[in-house]
């Protein structure tokens, strides 16, 4: 379970989170979505514990994610596809992380197997593709086994079977009775693979619910984001002031 709660982030004189509550519960692929410069990416910041809130809380499984020992046994997070070493193997990479965490290295192997790694376990990160490198991040994510995944546009540069293949993981790590988490500015892959909505704009809540409730007389997901983000497009990704 995921839990944020009057949650606010400022960054000197920019308010990036301005108050936003909203809850993802297990068993659901949640849908987290909202224009550039919505406050998206500071949100999960904060979860994770990689910037501390100016107000309000943000836990997962009750608790503030840096409170937990052994953290990628807790939630498991893609938040940026670049943060593995380009000089590792992908291999080495996930081993590094499995020891940090008490976690064993037959764990690597199933990850990498999971993510359509296996072949490419001894080559350099740095010469994978965008889509290679979005896998090895999902299969950081998945190591520790967690009841919660936090994933930010996971399937930014995968090509189409890619996206499949994610939409498929998605959907069964949810069916498995994990809270699933998803950033993503593809409205079709959001209609696609998320039960739940969390639309921001701003740094607030515009809505959140099932995604067939907010699709409702909208006729599309996508109408209904236009017509619920309307006013809270900013196209200079200011965010709120
Ligand atoms: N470290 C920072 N210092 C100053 N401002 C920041 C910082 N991080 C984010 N911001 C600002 O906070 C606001 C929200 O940014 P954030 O990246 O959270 O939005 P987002 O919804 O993830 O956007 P996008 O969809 O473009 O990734 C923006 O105005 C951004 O410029």
């Amino acid at each position: 379970m995921i839990h944020v709660e009057d949650l606010v982030k400022r960054y000197g004189a920019i308010t990036a989170v301005a108050g936003l509550s909203f809850t993802a519960r297990p068993g659901r692929v949640t849908g987290f979505l909202g224009p550039n410069g919505a406050g998206k990416t500071t949100t999960l910041r904060v979860l994770l514990g990689l910037d501390s809130p100016t107000g309000g809380s943000a836990t997962i499984g009750g608790v503030p994610f840096r409170s937990h020992r052994r953290g990628l046994r807790h939630a498991g997070a893609l938040l940026d596809a670049q943060q593995a070493h380009p000089g590792r193997t992908a291999a080495v990479h996930l081993a590094a992380l499995a020891r940090g965490n008490g976690l064993s290295r037959r764990r690597v192997d199933e990850v990498l197997g999971e993510t359509g790694l296996s072949g490419v376990a001894g080559r350099r990160v740095g010469t994978f593709s965008l889509g290679m490198r979005q896998r090895l991040g999902v299969a950081t994510a998945l190591l520790g086994d967690p009841p919660v995944l936090i994933f930010d546009e996971p399937v930014n540069g995968m090509d189409p079977e890619g996206v499949r293949w994610a939409r498929g993981l998605f959907r069964r790590l949810a069916a498995e009775g994990r809270t699933v988490f998803l950033s993503s500015h593809l409205i079709g892959e959001m209609a696609a693979t998320a039960d739940e909505l969390v639309v921001v704009g701003q740094g607030r809540l515009l809505a959140c619910g099932p995604v067939t409730e907010l699709t409702g007389s909208a006729g599309s997901l996508e109408e209904a984001f236009f017509a619920l983000t309307e006013g809270s497009v900013d196209h200079r990704a200011g965010g709120a002031r």
